[in-house]
């Protein structure tokens, strides 16, 4: 699908034509997205209206790429989907050329455009119309098909970031605003797709685990397995169990490094906004209430933002809410005697919370998986995903649960093994993890669990865990695993491994080096992909999780 050709300028005053064919009465602003002011190409300063006399003489500084971003980054992935877009063939050529950091287009330019894609961070893509060279724009809260009207706000390579002026036509096959149940979305930066039917949110997220193996995992297609639906979420609002707020001080009490910046800092303007970031923008959004977090959450956020207006006066930074669901306490039979949910706001104060038969307590500020209701599904996921496929002979007996927690895999799948074992870096997870073992009944000798980061395990466990009966749960965090853990899990060479992942481009490379480096190996010492899946943490946003099975055959 192509974009439709009408270019409106913002501006009517009869001004020769930029290079886009519109033009600016006004010297656009010098953002120039990842770049520095200075590191603006000069070709693109140029395209400002009035030109500075001082700065026509000025010699124009070397323009230098910034780094490319981080692989398996949100920038990263969305430079993936700017090169499907163009094509690689027109990158590389533009890259050649040294033009791909010369946007043909000026800031606040306005353009009418038809969206070509929807990214894997869930912004629309579309490209600029003939006559301007191939050239992406991203484009927030638009669908494939729409026609909308953007103004240009910023530049990255390839590319340029717009704000959503109009949709001026809907596609009415995905679109029903009707479904939207947040009064700030299209502003906040949290949700995505409340616009979107749940199916189209899950079919939506699928694609986005198909293309991350495409892209990242180096992998032939026939190596990867088939991406099964993604796991919808029992609950689509109202899931959350944390989140948040965060809020600026005062302009006239600001310090920075120890020094008062208030004087710098002074505005007559300011107000004080206490909620999420702005999509797009460097401001915070003031949030009252947030339709995908819990209710108790909800509840609690008023009086949190009431405590925070009546002592403003005494921040002198910019600081952070903490607002997490718990149980207040649990009930011998929760069936017969529903639980009480309260907010705890403390870091250090214990959360309570109830996976299935399990139960688990946590600091506030160590990690937990942020929505409950699918934790069922996920952990009896992974658990029959560890015994599908299996004989009696073959059944895994033992588990590793690398980046643990406070227990969460080991805890709840511990019935189904003779010994687990997790490991995780965060001491005071690993304090809950080895309380919430003993909460649950599980003996120290049967579920323990080490401090210390995740490649450290294997030195326990090499000759002690059979690793032909031995399945090992992978968690890390967004960056995915290191070198070091995976040359030592390839040493170990555990029969079956369950890969969860809230990054599924990093988990795409590292399951790729995994099945990539042992192909060449003797049967029975070589991974195949068994399975994989997005599971929905996080409906109403673009985020997925995805889960992938692997077994040595
Ligand atoms: C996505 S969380 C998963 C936690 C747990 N599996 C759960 O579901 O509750 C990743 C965990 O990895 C831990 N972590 C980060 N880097 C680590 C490392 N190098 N070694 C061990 N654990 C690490 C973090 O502290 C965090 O608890």
């Amino acid at each position: 699908m192509s974009a439709v050709g009408t270019v409106r300028s913002r501006d009517s005053s009869p001004m020769p034509s930029s290079p886009s064919g519109t033009h600016n009465a006004k010297k656009p602003r010098l953002e120039y997205g990842l770049l520095a002011e200075d590191e603006i190409p000069a070709a693109l300063q140029e395209s400002s209206a009035a030109p500075d006399k001082e700065k026509a003489f000025r010699k124009p500084k070397k323009f230098k790429a910034p780094p490319p971003p981080e692989p398996g980054s949100a920038d990263d992935v969305s430079w993936r989907d700017i090169v499907q877009l163009l094509g690689q063939d027109v990158v590389d050529a533009a890259s050649a050329s040294k033009t791909d950091y010369k946007s043909p287009v000026v800031f606040g330019d306005e353009f009418e455009l038809v969206v070509d894609m929807l990214s894997s961070n869930g912004e629309a893509l579309a490209r600029l119309p003939a006559p301007h060279p191939p050239w992406a724009v991203k484009i927030p809260f638009a669908l494939p098909q729409e026609t909308v009207r953007v103004k240009i706000v910023k530049h990255t390579r390839m590319a340029s970031h717009a704000d959503l002026l109009e949709i001026v036509k809907p596609n009415d096959e995905l679109r029903d605003m009707s479904r939207v149940r947040c009064q700030y979305f299209g502003k906040c930066a949290g949700c995505q797709y409340q616009m979107l039917s749940y199916d189209k949110q899950l079919e939506f997220k699928s694609t986005v685990v198909e293309k991350a193996y495409k892209n990242y995992s180096g992998l032939d297609a026939s190596d990867v397995a088939p991406v099964l639906p993604t796991m919808a979420s029992p609950l689509q609002y109202g899931y959350r169990t944390k989140i948040t707020p965060h809020f600026d001080a005062p302009p006239e009490n600001r310090m920075r490094k120890g020094k008062h910046v208030a004087k710098k800092a002074k505005d007559a303007t300011w107000e004080l906004k206490i909620g999420f970031e702005e999509r797009g923008k460097p401001n915070t959004l003031d949030i009252e209430e947030c339709p995908i977090a819990t209710q108790c959450l909800n509840d609690a956020l008023g009086p949190a933002r009431e405590k925070v207006k009546s002592t403003i006066h005494t921040y002198k930074r910019a600081a952070t809410l903490l607002l997490r669901d718990s149980l207040e306490s649990f009930a011998p039979d929760p069936v017969a005697q529903p639980e009480t949910h309260v907010c705890i706001s403390d870091h250090k104060a214990v959360v309570r919370e109830r996976v299935g038969a399990h139960i688990f307590e946590f600091p506030a500020g160590s990690f937990f998986q942020n929505n409950n209701a699918i934790l069922p599904t996920l952990v009896s996921y992974v658990k029959s995903a560890i015994e599908d496929m299996s004989t009696p002979d073959t059944r895994p007996t033992h588990l590793v649960d690398a980046y643990c927690g406070s227990g969460l895999f080991s805890i709840t799948l511990a019935s189904a093994f003779e010994k687990v074992v997790g490991v995780e870096i965060d001491e005071q997870a690993i304090k809950a993890a080895r309380a919430n073992a003993a909460l649950n009944g599980l003996p120290a000798d049967r579920c323990a669990f080490t401090a210390g980061k995740a490649e450290a395990i294997f030195a326990s466990v090499l000759g002690v865990f059979p690793a032909e009966r031995t399945a090992v749960v992978i968690d890390p965090p967004r960056k995915g695993c290191d070198e070091r853990f995976l040359k030592q899990l390839l040493e170990f060479r555990p029969a079956t491994l369950v890969y969860v992942s809230c990054n599924v481009h990093t988990q795409a490379r590292d399951v790729g080096l995994i099945v990539g480096r042992t192909k060449g190996d003797e049967e029975g010492r070589r991974y195949r992909m068994e399975s994989l899946r997005g599971f929905d943490l996080f409906p109403q946003t673009a985020h997925v999780e995805s889960v992938a099975v692997l077994r040595l055959v």
